[in-house]
């Protein structure tokens, strides 16, 4: 082949396509689908990514590829569709889809020189920051604070030219092994030619007698106790060769994983895992919903799962949230898997994620557990995909190429013929409907492990602590059994949310919460105009002076920091140790997984933390869950506010009383009637699924009806109205009469870096034309959102954050 059509490292309409670049004799065959190369564009020279190869160009003037980056693809031929496929989705560059499957270190840095091209003097200002050099970085130019004119003149002059260099990141590791070239038989032989003296060369011959496998020169010389200055005169006769073999930083190589046998199945989980073997065995694409409470066995079943698709030669991509992906988490997969394992998670260094990347992509394993992105894992035979708690936001990526990891799963299963297993204790209403509906196959863990059951859920009205006189942030009760499982030398978990920590208004008398009459949403406090505001619809109100329901003045808008609680606490239990666990103590690398281990080791009584705690742990000594304020997540303004509080407070409630010892959980919440808040208690999952879907279906909001959210953004709020209006109209004009486009609409977050955001909103349940709209809007706006700092319009499909 002559040509190579690639997609260039720059984001645009236009670079959706490929362009042709000659490739040079030396490269014939090593350029193909897949591979990145250096290509000049413009006046530099950029990576991109070949996606075709052919036999002729359209174009007369074709220029030669520089540079070839990969000599095994970085992209299989599947990922390469998947990403056109990612980019049709999600109206977001190709480029963008083909670089959010790589690890980060394999996307291109540029480093910007200026190049001198004549020996002669300058005679400008520029002369002396060149100080004699032909190349410096564009930077010191920059800090020179000679002129950009003159530079301008010396490249039109054509003695000084702008250069971009691709720096490439990544970063191989090598060894440096030595490995026998004559047999045993010769090695003998030349023992004899070796005089008696060399002692240390005798020992590094006799050495490889008897091993023949080759060895890191290193651990050779050390062995031996001898220097290179022994292996040398070897290495230059013949007898041995050196050679780098790469290796791979490997996270756990430090840790022992002890080997476990898989559990017999009870009934339950038989009758469960017997469909997704014969879904696997049958080579068949099928969609299970594993429903099964907190502590039913979910993992096991995964496990099974997984060594079936082993066992028949097949490759399992294994997804868990982030926050989930415990040292405990990868245990159980290392521990059953052993070195068939590469894990994918954003605790490990660019470098680390790279290797455990490239174990995949080189066939060294089999399964994959990771956060989001391991979805792109370059398997080629994928047998099952697994997502663990399967209703977690976060597996929605939320800037640039916003994808589902969900959608994506089900795409690749579909071309890999295998079945997708989504697990939950709760899972996202959109996903039970589905099942509900048949569209996906339901299987249920109704019974915990060892007979252990559900603990106990206490729901504590805090309003009545402070007509009582508790002004403190625990309830008596709370407080009481805090005490109680101290002197029991058992331990606590207390939650708190402090993503809710923000601007919705409650009553501290009644709970009374302020709440938009159109969109059933809280209201957002906006503290500068002193107003509460909807930020679906348009609606806004002044900020009541006393509660429309029980005429209380005691109004407050909410929220509670960890750092707060841990002093409360101090004050309160002056005995008790805690650990808090948030994102300002996690900052540190490793630090997650000492906290943890340290409260493992009972080494605290209480463990404080966020969301990062609510999901996972299985510490057999826990025996209470706090919950300080189940309200906070309630009141967020978004139409998932409850859903999430039930999701929430039944994983939380999941920790206590997983072992021999029962569990009990205490919920302080100001707004104890509320369903969610009600039914997470009594763990009924069902009926708060149908009470649920009732306000959807009366609010037209997923999973009846599909969003899409449009934000525009610029530093002129005028023109963010007029825009949004814009396309406001011209969506209601375009679409049918059944879906619903809301806006303009200040963003719940409406001044970003003195940028105002307005959006659109879009509900609808067919609209096959609407990537063509918004495309065309995209079109239409497409030379003012290229100017720096100007307009910028994000469209996201099935939106998670409404912010
Ligand atoms: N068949 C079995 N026999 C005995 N023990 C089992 C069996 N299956 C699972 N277990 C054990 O029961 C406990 C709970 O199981 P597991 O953690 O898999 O539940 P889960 O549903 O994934 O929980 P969660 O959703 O809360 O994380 C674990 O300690 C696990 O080792
Ligand atoms: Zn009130
Ligand atoms: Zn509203």
């Amino acid at each position: 082949m002559t040509f190579a059509n690639v997609i260039v490292d720059v984001p645009s309409q236009n670079t959706n396509r490929p362009f042709d670049y000659k490739i040079p004799e030396k490269f014939q065959g090593i350029v193909q689908p897949g591979v990145r190369v250096i290509i000049p564009f413009g006046p530099r020279k950029i990576m991109g990514y070949v996606v075709t190869l052919s036999e002729t160009s359209e174009f007369s003037k074709v220029k030669n590829i520089v540079d070839v980056l990969d000599v095994t693809p970085a992209l299989t031929e599947e990922l390469l569709q998947l990403g056109k496929w990612l980019s049709r989705q999600t109206l977001s560059y190709y480029i963008s889809c083909l670089q959010v499957m790589l690890p980060q270190v394999m996307k291109a840095k540029y480093r910007k020189e200026l190049w001198k091209l004549t020996e002669d003097p300058l005679d400008s200002d520029l002369d002396p920051v060149f100080d004699g050099r032909a190349v410096m970085d564009y930077e010191e130019f920059e800090a020179s604070g000679v002129s950009y004119h003159t530079l301008r003149n010396h490249i039109n002059e054509g003695v000084v030219d702008v250069h971009y260099e691709v720096k490439s990141r990544e970063t191989k590791k090598t060894t440096r092994m030595v490995e026998p070239i004559l047999d045993e038989m010769e090695m003998e032989e030349f023992l004899v030619d070796v005089s008696k003296q060399a002692k240390k060369q005798r020992a590094i011959v006799e050495y490889f007698v008897f091993n023949r496998a080759p060895i890191p020169k290193k651990q050779l010389l050390e062995l031996l106790s001898t220097t290179s200055a022994s292996l040398k005169p070897l290495v230059q006769e013949g007898v041995l060769k050196e050679f780098d073999q790469e290796v791979f930083r490997d996270p756990y190589q430090d840790r022992e994983f002890e080997r476990t046998t898989p559990f017999t199945l009870t009934e339950e989980q038989s009758t469960a895992i017997q469909p997704i073997l014969q879904t696997i065995d049958h080579k068949q694409h099928d969609v299970f919903l594993l429903h099964g409470v907190t502590g039913s066995g979910k993992t096991e079943v995964y496990l099974q799962s997984i060594q079936r698709v082993i066992d028949e030669g097949k490759e399992a991509i294994m997804l868990v949230p982030e926050i989930a992906l415990t040292p405990q988490m990868v245990e159980r997969f290392k521990g059953r898997f052993g070195s068939k394992v590469a894990v994918l998670h954003s605790a490990l260094s660019a470098g680390e994620k790279y290797d455990e990347w490239r174990k995949i992509q080189r066939k060294e394993v089999q399964v994959v557990v990771g956060a989001r992105s391991a979805i792109f894992a370059p398997f080629s035979n994928i047998g099952l995909i697994i997502i663990d708690e399967e209703h977690e936001t976060s597996y929605k990526q939320e800037d640039r190429t916003r994808y589902h990891a969900r959608d994506v799963a089900i795409e690749r299963a579909k071309g890999h013929r295998c079945p997708v297993v989504l697990g939950s204790a709760t899972p996202a209403l959109e996903t039970y409907a589905r099942a509900v509906k048949g569209n996906y196959q339901l299987l249920t863990l109704s019974k915990r492990m060892n007979e252990a059951t559900m603990p106990d859920v206490d729901i504590i009205d805090m309003r009545e602590e402070l007509h009582e006189g508790n002004r403190t942030m625990f309830s008596r009760m709370l407080k009481e059994k805090i005490d109680d499982r101290l002197s029991k030398g058992e331990q606590v978990v207390l939650f708190l949310n402090r993503r809710g920590y923000s601007t919705f208004v409650m009553c501290r008398d009644c709970g009374h919460v302020q709440e938009c009459p159109h969109c059933d949403i809280a209201l957002t406090f906006h503290k500068r105009q002193n107003r509460l505001k909807c930020h679906y619809c348009s609606h806004e109100e002044p900020m009541p002076t006393e509660c429309p329901e029980c005429e209380s003045k005691t109004i407050r808008y909410f929220g509670t920091g960890t750092q707060k609680v841990e002093e409360a606490l101090e004050q309160l239990i002056p005995e008790a140790t805690v650990i808090r666990m948030d994102v300002d103590t996690t900052r540190r690398k490793g630090s997650h997984e000492r906290l943890l281990q340290q409260f493992g080791d009972k080494k605290a009584d209480i463990l404080l933390g966020t969301q990062m705690i609510a999901k996972g742990l299985d510490f057999g000594n826990v025996t209470l869950v706090g919950v300080l304020a189940a309200d906070s997540l309630l009141n967020l303004p978004d139409f998932r506010a409850s859903e999430k509080t039930f999701q929430l407070l039944t994983q939380v409630s999941g920790r206590a009383g997983r072992h021999e010892k029962p569990g009990e959980v205490v919920v302080q919440t100001y707004t104890p009637e509320h369903y969610s808040v009600d039914l997470a208690s009594q763990y009924d999952f069902e009926q708060f699924f149908n009470e649920e879907m009732k306000l959807r279906k009366a609010f037209n909001y997923p999973p009846y009806y599909f969003l899409t959210l449009i934000t525009v953004s610029h530093p002129n709020q005028l023109k963010v109205q007029e825009v949004t209006q814009k396309i406001v109209q011209f969506m209601r004009q375009k679409l049918s009469d059944q879906s619903h486009v809301l806006g303009p609409t200040p963003s719940a977050l409406t001044r970003i870096n003195n940028r105002y955001r307005y959006q659109c909103m879009i509900k609808y349940k067919k609209e096959p034309e609407q990537r063509k709209l918004v495309e065309r809007i995209l079109h239409y706006y497409e030379d003012e959102m290229k100017q720096e700092n100007g307009l910028q319009i994000i469209v996201d499909f099935q939106p998670y954050q409404l912010m």
